[in-house]
């Protein structure tokens, strides 16, 4: 992240809301629906992956609604960033943190804010199946809409579609803020 960062409210200025605090929140119960259903007859709860920083603000409110249809989850967390508060990311993932949950023969749902390019996901799903995970699942508040992404990669579970922008809000930073935004913003080129 470089200093003197660029300010929220100038990029508020800028930008449009794309998807408000209550879509976001039906989106994120119809969600919940679809993944109770893969998970409800489990024996064993599935390991709950939140992907730091971003997929905080949404995981939390997956992890609730999940609760609501009476499916637990354990909850672990990662740190992968290819972004560093930037708004492209770079070619090398940064690892900050891995589970310290053994993997192996474990049902694994990663979830984040965004799937942008798909490199963050791809690297860390490839990493899980390599733990031994007994299956691998990507729910994401957002996927965005272009044709760049990763081969190989698509979520399972998707809330809301972005546009070819840049987003920012519920978990999305601009420059390391914004993220405690209720809604999702998508800067004006
Ligand atoms: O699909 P991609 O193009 O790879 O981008 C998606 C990833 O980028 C963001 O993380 P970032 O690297 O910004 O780390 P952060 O969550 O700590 O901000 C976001 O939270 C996803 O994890
Ligand atoms: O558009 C974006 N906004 C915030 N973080 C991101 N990480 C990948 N793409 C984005």
């Amino acid at each position: 992240m470089s200093y003197p960062r660029p300010a929220l409210n100038e990029a508020l200025e800028r930008s449009d809301v794309v998807h408000d605090a209550n879509t976001i929140a039906d989106a994120v119960k119809e969600m919940a629906a679809h993944i109770a259903d893969e998970y409800r007859d489990d024996v064993q709860a599935p390991l709950f992956i939140t992907v730091m920083n971003g997929g905080m603000p949404f995981a939390a409110d997956l992890a609730m609604a999940l609760g609501d249809e009476g499916v637990d989850v354990e909850f672990e967390y990662l740190h992968a960033t290819r972004y560093r508060g930037e708004t492209s990311g770079g070619a090398r993932l940064a690892w900050l943190h891995r589970p310290q949950t053994a993997l192996r023969d474990r049902r694994v749902l990663l979830v984040d804010d965004i799937l942008d390019e798909g490199h963050t996901m791809l690297a860390v799903k490839r990493w899980c199946e390599d733990q031994g995970a007994a299956d691998v699942r990507i729910a994401v508040a957002a996927v965005k809409l272009h044709d760049r992404c990763a081969e190989g990669i698509e979520a399972d579970f998707v809330g809301l579609e972005v546009p070819d922008a840049y987003v920012f809000g519920y978990g999305m930073d601009y420059h390391e803020q914004g993220r405690n935004l209720r809604a999702i913003y998508a800067l004006r080129n």
